[in-house]
């Protein structure tokens, strides 16, 4: 009966987007409905072939549901290596500008593309590394199967095809021009319709936790589930033009949308690249070390920080702009506030370690962890710096904020994904490890040298950058044009392309050494039965 439920929402959606791309006004918005009425189509025929099959009465709720976390697991390291790709590639057409090749004029510039590479990483590799850690330790922590059935594959599978449209929608074009928040209107809905399952998911396989404790992952994992629905919700508040075109008007305007899209971005830091990979932190840490959480209640009082403070962090991506001053201080002083949970965070996570130490030089899965959060507590002290106004003054639009994102995304966010998806994929695959330890020891150090020449060179860059632009002479006119400026910068964008060709490379070696652990290491019984207290 469900399946014929399913066929008729499937055909008519797959009906209504083709009459969508009939109707269509742009052509991001026609290769988007496009892309719909295939993906709706797709699954229409893959609902059809199992209608009326003779399903197998087997009961599957004493395990756990792994197969959508493997897909995740495949996701995220594609993605990855696809976004790396793209940051490569864009470091390049910045040190050199020829890359942006006449005939991709339109698409493939840097305007298109730096979007695409924030999106891919942050969302498509960012995004799918949360969602398929948070089901793996949802499960475990609560001994209880994902709620919701196949639900969790529609968040999966919704999740991608919501990239998809991100994607293609940049490249043509379509963009409300809200940094992270790029997607278009219809985008968007689907996205909160997915983010909603995905908040249901996890909160009934909470709800049915056969462990009384909630662990404090999955406290994380919650409130950045929860946060980010808000903040998607506000921030995309807009009116279509029409609905048959990509284009849509915001209901905020002037100060007011931007202190909504920084309210949005910054915790979009806090929540997505923080919370969430805190979540992960707290599960595959202490789980990699075999040691406890240094001190749980350093947890939970830093998780109740954490949360109270990084929302009202956001004025301070609009230092002396036409926001009051009052909200600018506002900003600045909860930044500098938030230093203390972070390392709080930072601190129960190296000592975590401690009694277990000599394991950084045996293990490289542990060292790669170490080194996240050495980053972590690295970019967040350096955070609440920046944001104090004398320092912004000098740091804001220059490559220090990107080398800023870069030694959070790179080292905290990535090099943390690396040490989980090292940790899962054996244990999912039922493997009896990873097919090789020196690979990822060679990982880490093509990681490592990747972010420090990345974060090095802007640095130099960015300060150098500030400076030249303040620079004036004895009557008060400007020294430097910003042409100068430019070229001044060339020697560093090339050191941060390098860095980033680096960082892939070691991608490049992780992903090979995943799919040979999969299809080479030696198999063992599987563990996948929910048992309390893993
Ligand atoms: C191979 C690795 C990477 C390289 C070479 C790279 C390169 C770049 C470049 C060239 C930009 C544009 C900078 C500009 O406009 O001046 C950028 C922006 C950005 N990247 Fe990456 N990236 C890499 C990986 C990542 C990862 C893994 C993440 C996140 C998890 C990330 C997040 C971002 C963000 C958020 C921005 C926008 C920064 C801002 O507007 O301040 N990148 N990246
Ligand atoms: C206590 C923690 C942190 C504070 C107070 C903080 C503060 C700041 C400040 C002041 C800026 C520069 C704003 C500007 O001049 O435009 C900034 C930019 C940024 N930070 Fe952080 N930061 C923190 C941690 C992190 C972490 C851990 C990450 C990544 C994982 C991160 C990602 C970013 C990004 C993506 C931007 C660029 C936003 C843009 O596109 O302009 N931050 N942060
Ligand atoms: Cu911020």
């Amino acid at each position: 009966m469900t399946n014929y439920m399913k066929l008729i929402v499937l055909g008519l959606i797959t009906f209504l987007a083709l009459i969508a791309a009939n109707f269509a006004r742009d052509l991001a918005y026609l290769v988007n409905a496009l892309t719909i009425a295939l993906a709706a189509g797709v699954a229409f025929i893959w609902v059809l072939r199992q209608t009326d099959e003779p399903t197998p009465q087997v009961d599957l709720s004493g395990e756990y549901m792994d197969g959508v976390i493997r897909a995740g697991a495949i996701a995220t390291a594609l993605w990855g290596v696809v976004g790396f790709l793209v940051g490569t590639f864009i470091a390049f057409q910045l040190a050199f500008p020829w890359l942006n090749f006449e005939f991709l004029q339109g698409i493939g510039n840097f305007g298109r593309l730096r979007p695409l590479h924030t999106s891919a990483v942050v969302f498509a590799f960012g995004g799918n590394a949360l969602i398929c850690t948070s089901f793996y330790v949802v499960q475990r922590t609560s001994a209880a199967r994902l709620w919701g059935g196949n639900l969790a594959w529609f968040v999966f599978w919704g999740y991608q095809l919501f990239i998809v449209l991100a994607a293609t929608g940049y490249l043509f074009g379509a963009t409300q021009s809200k940094e992270y928040a790029e997607p278009e209107w219809y985008a968007d809905l689907w996205l909160t319709v997915i983010w909603l399952s995905y908040l249901a998911v996890f909160l009934g396989t909470i709800a049915k936790r056969r462990e009384p404790h909630i662990y404090v992952a999955n406290w994380f994992y919650m409130s950045f589930i929860i946060t980010v629905a808000m903040l998607h919700v506000v921030n995309n508040l807009s009116i279509p033009v029409s609905i048959f075109g990509s284009k849509s008007v915001q209901v905020f305007s002037g100060v007011q949308d931007a202190m909504t899209q920084w309210w949005y971005g910054h915790n979009a830091v806090g929540f997505f690249l923080t919370a969430g990979f805190l979540g992960m932190m707290y599960y595959f840490v202490p789980k990699q070390a075999e040691r406890p959480v240094y001190s749980y209640k350093l947890s939970i009082i830093h998780f109740w920080a954490l949360i109270f403070i990084y929302i009202w962090a956001g004025p301070h991506h609009l230092h002396y702009t036409a926001l009051p001053d009052w909200a600018s201080t506002l900003g600045m002083v909860f930044s500098i506030v938030l230093w203390m949970p972070s390392w709080g965070g930072m601190i129960n996570g190296l000592m975590t370690l401690s009694g277990a130490w000599d394991k950084l030089r045996t293990d490289p899965i542990i060292r790669m962890m170490v080194i996240s959060i050495g980053f972590y507590g690295m970019s967040t002290f350096e955070g609440p710096m920046m944001s104090i106004r004398a320092v912004n003054s000098l740091s804001h639009y220059t490559d220090w904020t990107i080398g800023h994102v870069h030694s959070g995304a790179l080292g905290w966010n990535g090099m943390i994904t690396f040490g989980a998806l090292y940790f899962m994929v054996p244990r999912l695959w039922n493997r009896e490890g990873l097919y090789s330890l020196r690979l990822v020891s060679w990982h880490f150090w093509l990681a490592t040298i990747g972010i420090i020449l990345y974060a090095a060179s802007m640095w130099v860059s960015g300060i150098m950058e500030g400076l030249m632009w303040r620079e004036v002479d004895a009557n008060g006119f400007l020294v430097n044009s910003f042409a100068d400026v430019v070229a001044a910068k060339f020697p560093m964008n090339v050191v941060r392309g390098l860095g980033g060709v680096l960082f892939l490379a070691g991608g490049i070696v992780m992903c090979y050494n995943l799919y040979m652990t999969i299809r080479r290491s030696p198999a063992v019984e599987a563990t996948n039965s929910a048992v309390p207290a893993e």
